[in-house]
Formats: structure tokens, C-alpha cells, sequence
């Protein structure tokens, strides 16, 4: 019988080395990420924050008593998806869904066009659910960092997360969807709110879990936002007259870093990424967690692991050479694994085309990705433990989104783990998995903007 080797090698262990964030840089990054925050809520320096905290102009958590039925639109990464959301009681929620894969062409096209689409897969789903006829109040799930200026009102400040058409950034994005409705002419629709998926998901929780105070996604980005008071919400215009005490910050955290701030956490593998994506310097943060950039990550400490010889000695392929082809679902499936089997790494590495019969090999693989999965989930800890302790509470549940979260096998342990680590002792958290979060949430915060309506 061979004996499976546990050891990693050294020149392995250094090429990861800077993935291995230790407790005292986690400490830094919560300071300088608690810094950063305070600034993107307060009116004189949000101009230049790099943490915008953007007014979501919704106040009212979920009461628990929101019925009926309302159309959700959910943009904001690889797929677009049409809802229609039925809620008959708190338990009770019926939802028909239908997604749409946007051709990567449209990514970059112009924004137009990219509406267009969106209107004609709304007409598309409004036919088969025969609702052509009926004005359904419709939430818009847009999980790109927004300048709002009200319920119904949010510019685009930049797009992220491989998006980029033109004549979108700077635009009101309701109205733009708004007009390609009534090109089409041929549906009755009335947006009553824009949001980011961050607190759809807060809010989809906070409906069966009172103390869910925080909305976080980890998918192909990564984003979250919290509950904060009304008088901290400075760049809201009734900061200090609002009569209701709360206001839903959307942090865009996924900018953090963009000015320098988190260099010291960055590895030689963060700066190559950043390089070949269409927003370089930006969405720093986010690149060291999300889904996008995780797969990357490996692949290109794998390449500079085969260029040295170190790691799949003597094998050649195209495959791990081109950009984008380490799946982030690879480290899920890799990981995974039971200690010292290696099957699912085993399918990976030939996906990849290459042979990989040396043990030690597929040991060093699954190590890269560990380093590159815990150093994903440190971060996001410190950003959820920065929230908690800006929110200064005792007692909170996070609700959370997104493939990184749901199927990666560790990532709940390790943001249990981490959190734990990096709280005053005494706090009490739970992170519970949103289900549909954008779509549940969208419906959630249209029903209170109707209600909202009808009161005034
Ligand atoms: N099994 C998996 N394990 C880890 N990551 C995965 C897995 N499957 C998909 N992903 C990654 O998750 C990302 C997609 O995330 P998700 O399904 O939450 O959708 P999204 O709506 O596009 O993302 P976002 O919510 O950030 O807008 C992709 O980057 C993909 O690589």
C-alpha cells in the first residue's frame, strides 16, 4: 500500500504564503475597513471614500404581515432572472422564477440593448404567467453600486463584475429600464423599488429571523450591507428629521482597498488578476473574495508553480495556460474531498488536461486552494465582525447568498470560525443561508413601498 504523503513542500508553502492572513493583519484590516466605513457614511469625506455606504432608502425591516403578489427582476452576475413572488403568509411564499443567460457579447455592448433584453424577457415571462393585463408592483434587483436617490431613483456609479456597457454609468437605471418598457409598449409595469441583492437578501432574512441585521453575498462578487441608525446616515437629505430611526446602508465593500489601504494583505497573484479584468484598481476588496477571481487565483499559482517545476513536473497544457479556466467550482469539488482522497481532484486535474500520478501533486493542488478559499472567508469575516461591531449589538443573524457561500464545503466553518476569533467575547452571531434572497427581498421591499404609497 502507498503511503499518502502529508506534507507540503517548502517552495509551495512560500508561493502561498501571503494568502495565510495571520490574526494580527486581520485585526488591521477590521481597523482600517471600520476607518473606511466612517467615512463613506459621513457627508464631508464620502465624496472620497472608497466605501461608499449608499443610502438604500429602505427604513422598514420586514413586519412579517407583507402578503401578495409582485413581479422581481434579479441583475447582477452571470445570470438574469424574472420572479414572480406570491407571499401568502411567513411561511407560505410561492415563487415561479425564470432565468436568462446574458450573451457575453451584451456584457459590454450598449446599455440599450442590454435593456432591451431585459424588457423582452419580462414581456417573455409577463405572457407565460398570463399578467400582460395586471399592473404588478415590481422590485428591481440591481447588484451593481448605485447612487440612490430614492426608492425609485439609483444612478450607476460603475459597473463591476466583468459588466460594461456603454452609456449606462451616471444614468438613472429605472428610468432607462422604465423607456425600454414603453418601446415595447406592450406592458403595464410599475417599478416601486431598486435595490442591490445585499438587502434583498437582509431583508428576505430578516423576515422569518428578527435579528438578522446584515445582508451579505459572496458569489461572483461580493458585497453586504447592514442596519444602520437614521442620524449616521448622513448623505440621506432627512438624516436628522426622518422619524424612522433606521436606514439599510449598502456598503460596497467590494471597493475597499481601492486606495492602497489593503496592499499590505495583496499578493503578487491579486496584482495579475486585477490586470486582466476590465476594472483594474477597482473592486480590490472583492477580488480577494468573490467567486469571479477565486478560480484565477489557483490557476495562476499553479502556472507559476508548473513554470518552476514544481508542481505536475513534465506535463504540458493549454488548458491551465489560458486565462479564466480554473473553475471556482474546482476548489469546492477539490476540497471537498475526504483527507487523503483525492477523487474529485483527480477529475479536476484531468479536466485541466493533465495526468497528475504523483499523490504529492494533487496534495499541493488541494493546498493552493485552501490557501486561496480561508483567506477568501478571513476577509469577509473581517468585514462581517467590522459591521457588527460598528453596529455595536450583541445579538445578530446574517443572512447570506451567493455559490461561494452555499457550496463551498468550508466556508461557513471558517466564517464561524474566524468571526469567532476576531468578536469581543460575549457577542452572539448566527449566518443563515438566504433561500431566493433577491427575488423574496425585491417582493419584500415592494409590498412596504405600496403600503408606503398608499399611507401618504
Ligand atoms: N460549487 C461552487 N463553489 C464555489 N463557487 C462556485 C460554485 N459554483 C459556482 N461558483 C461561483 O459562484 C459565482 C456565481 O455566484 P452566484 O451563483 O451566487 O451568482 P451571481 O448572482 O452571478 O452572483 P452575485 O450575487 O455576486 O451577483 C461564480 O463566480 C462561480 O464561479
Amino acid at each position: 500500500m502507498s503511503v499518502v504523503p502529508t506534507t507540503i513542500a517548502p517552495e509551495v508553502e512560500a508561493a502561498v504564503a501571503g494568502f495565510m492572513l495571520t490574526q494580527a493583519q486581520m485585526t488591521e484590516v477590521v481597523e482600517r475597513m471600520t476607518k473606511e466605513i466612517k467615512m463613506g457614511l459621513a457627508r464631508d469625506t464620502h465624496p472620497r471614500a472608497v466605501i461608499k455606504c449608499f443610502v438604500s432608502y429602505v427604513q422598514d425591516l420586514p413586519t412579517g404581515k407583507e402578503r401578495g403578489k409582485y413581479l422581481a427582476l434579479d441583475l447582477g452576475g452571470s445570470n438574469f432572472r424574472v420572479l414572480l413572488v406570491d407571499l401568502k403568509s411567513n411561511t407560505d411564499i410561492d415563487i415561479v422564477s425564470k432565468s436568462f443567460v446574458i450573451a457575453s457579447s451584451m456584457l459590454s455592448g450598449p446599455g440599450k440593448d442590454l435593456f432591451d433584453f431585459i424588457a423582452n424577457c419580462l414581456a417573455d415571462f409577463c405572457k407565460e404567467q398570463r399578467l400582460q393585463g395586471e399592473a404588478i408592483p415590481l422590485g428591481f434587483t440591481f447588484s451593481f453600486p448605485l447612487q440612490q436617490q430614492g426608492l425609485t431613483k439609483g444612478i450607476l456609479v460603475t459597473w463591476t463584475k466583468g459588466f460594461s456597457c456603454e452609456g449606462v454609468v451616471g444614468k438613472n437605471v429605472v428610468a432607462l429600464l422604465q423607456e425600454a418598457i414603453e418601446r415595447r409598449g406592450d406592458l403595464k409595469i410599475n417599478i416601486v423599488a431598486i435595490l442591490n441583492d445585499t438587502v434583498g437578501t437582509l431583508m428576505s432574512c430578516a423576515f422569518t429571523s428578527r435579528n438578522c441585521r446584515i445582508g451579505l453575498i459572496v458569489g461572483t462578487g461580493s458585497n453586504a450591507c447592514y442596519v444602520e441608525k437614521t442620524v449616521n446616515a448622513e448623505c440621506f437629505e432627512n438624516y436628522q428629521t426622518s422619524p424612522k430611526p433606521h436606514m439599510i446602508i449598502n456598503a460596497e465593500w467590494g471597493a475597499f482597498g481601492d486606495n492602497g489601504v489593503l496592499d499590505f494583505v495583496r499578493t503578487p497573484y491579486d496584482r495579475i488578476v486585477d490586470k486582466v479584468t476590465p476594472n483594474p484598481g477597482k473592486q480590490t476588496f472583492e477580488k480577494c473574495i468573490s467567486g469571479m477571481y477565486m478560480g484565477e487565483l489557483v490557476r495562476l499559482v499553479l502556472v507559476d508553480l508548473m513554470a518552476k517545476g514544481l508542481i505536475f513536473a513534465g506535463e504540458r497544457s493549454e488548458k491551465i495556460q489560458t486565462q479564466w479556466n480554473f473553475q471556482t467550482s474546482y476548489l469546492s469539488d477539490i476540497e471537498s474531498d475526504s483527507p487523503g482522497d483525492f477523487r474529485n481532484c483527480s477529475k479536476v486535474i484531468n479536466q485541466l488536461g493533465l495526468v497528475g500520478n504523483h499523490v504529492r501533486d494533487k496534495l499541493h493542488l488541494r493546498y493552493i486552494c485552501e490557501a486561496v478559499s480561508s483567506r477568501s472567508a478571513k476577509l469577509c469575516s473581517c468585514g462581517l465582525v467590522t459591521l457588527i461591531n460598528k453596529m455595536n449589538i450583541n445579538d445578530v443573524s446574517v443572512g447570506i447568498d451567493g455559490s461561494v457561500y452555499r457550496f463551498h464545503p468550508r466556508y461557513h466553518d471558517l466564517l464561524m470560525f474566524h468571526m469567532t476569533k476576531l468578536l469581543r467575547p460575549g457577542i452572539k452571531f448566527e449566518l443563515l443561508e438566504s433561500d431566493d434572497g433577491s427575488g423574496k427581498g425585491a417582493a419584500l421591499i415592494a409590498a412596504t413601498a405600496v403600503q408606503n404609497q398608499a399611507s401618504k
